[in-house]
């Protein structure tokens, strides 16, 4: 790994999210180059390289972890996919920036866990990115430092303007929530212990067949309680809050700021319509941070123990969903390479 080089990243997966690190690594990030692009979709893997400097187009993961241009990969595939793609970067050593979930399920979390282990270091990165956001980091501090005692509870919403075709009531844990679930452990330093999940009669705007909105409840080994609001149909655009009550005060993230207007009688300003816009700046930061600590040769960020931990407690809140009932979420004991 060239340290003073500037790194080659081959971006995996092209959609939404991988345009824009495609976009981010070429415009904004310091010391990376994007050095290919994958995506089984051949077209648009190729009109994207064709935008970029130097840039080569694949459909196949293995082929650009073969290539001598690429010195760490950026997994911005579905999530189904994210296992294998892993696995083959431990066969090249290399270093990754996978985004969340790291897979869909603890099982396949464990296996690269595992993977991990034998390989005997550290390569992952998760990509949860709240914990680069700067509001985020600044509740992470103030709980740090005990500034009002110890957190007793988060009060957390998370809603999304409207939903793609074919998203399902489980997405709303396994790809929406599963944020919260992070963010919680992230900021608490707890794990989650129990999941129940709590169905009002649906939105009228809730697609069929989906129970939008819902309430998440998440019990912690410590004693606290986490709930979080999760309606990804709200209609009027993207808003993630969360606060946090600790013994002699309160702190809260995620309140819309920005430039107020007042005309006509109003008052007021703008919601975020996506994540895009809401975390570019959390976004940005974690891609910098990534690149940085990889040219060092170092791996920082949410780790393999963190994907994994996320997964097992999405599949306690999508059992908990199912039958209505709290639902205990169990771990394994945390290797020492994530201690
Ligand atoms: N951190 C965040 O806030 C967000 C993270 N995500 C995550 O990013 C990832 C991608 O999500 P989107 O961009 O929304 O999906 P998308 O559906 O827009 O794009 C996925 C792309 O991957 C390609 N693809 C599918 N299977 C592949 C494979 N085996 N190898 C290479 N390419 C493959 C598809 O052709 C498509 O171009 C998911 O893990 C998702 O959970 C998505 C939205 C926000
Ligand atoms: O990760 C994300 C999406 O996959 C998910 O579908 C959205 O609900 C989240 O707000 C977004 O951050």
């Amino acid at each position: 790994m060239p340290q003073q080089g500037t790194l080659g990243v081959a971006v995996i997966g092209t959609g939404r999210m991988g345009a824009d690190h495609v976009r981010r690594i070429d415009e904004v990030t310091n010391g990376a180059r994007v050095a290919a692009v994958v995506d089984i979709d051949a077209e648009r893997a190729k009109s994207i390289a064709d935008r970029i400097e130097g840039c080569s187009a694949y459909t196949e993961p293995a082929a650009a972890m073969a290539s001598p241009d690429v010195d760490a990969l950026l997994i911005a595939s579905p999530g189904p996919a994210h296992e294998a793609a892993v696995l083959q970067a431990f066969e090249h050593d290399l270093p990754v920036l996978c985004e969340k979930p790291l897979t869909p399920d603890a099982a396949s979390a464990l296996r690269l866990i595992e993977a991990e282990q034998r390989l005997g270091h550290r390569r992952v990165q998760v990509g949860f990115m709240r914990r680069y956001d700067a509001d985020f980091t600044r509740l992470k501090s103030l709980l740090d430092a005990k500034e009002f005692g110890r957190a007793l509870m988060l009060h957390c919403q998370h809603r999304n303007a409207s939903t793609p075709p074919g998203f399902t009531s489980q997405m709303m844990i396994n790809d929406s929530v599963v944020h919260e679930i992070d963010t919680t452990r992230w900021l608490l330093d707890q794990e989650i212990t129990a999941v129940t999940v709590l169905r009002p009669t649906p939105s009228t705007a809730a697609p069929q067949n989906l129970s939008d909105p819902q309430l998440v409840l998440f019990e912690t080994s410590g004693g606290a309680v986490v709930d979080v609001e999760i309606f990804v149909n709200c209609g009027f655009g993207y808003q993630v809050r969360c606060e946090a009550v600790c013994e002699t005060g309160s702190a809260r993230v995620g309140e819309e700021s920005g430039l107020l207007t007042s005309s006509a009688g109003r008052w007021g300003g703008a919601v975020p319509q996506d994540f895009v816009d809401r975390f570019a700046d959390a976004y940005d930061r974690q891609v910098q941070r990534w690149v940085d600590a990889t040219r060092r040769g170092e791996i920082e960020g949410p780790s393999c123990w963190d994907g994994y931990a996320a997964a097992a407690v999405c599949e306690a809140g999508v059992n908990a969903q199912a039958i209505g009932r709290r639902t205990t979420a169990e771990l394994i004991e945390r290797p020492a390479l994530y201690r």
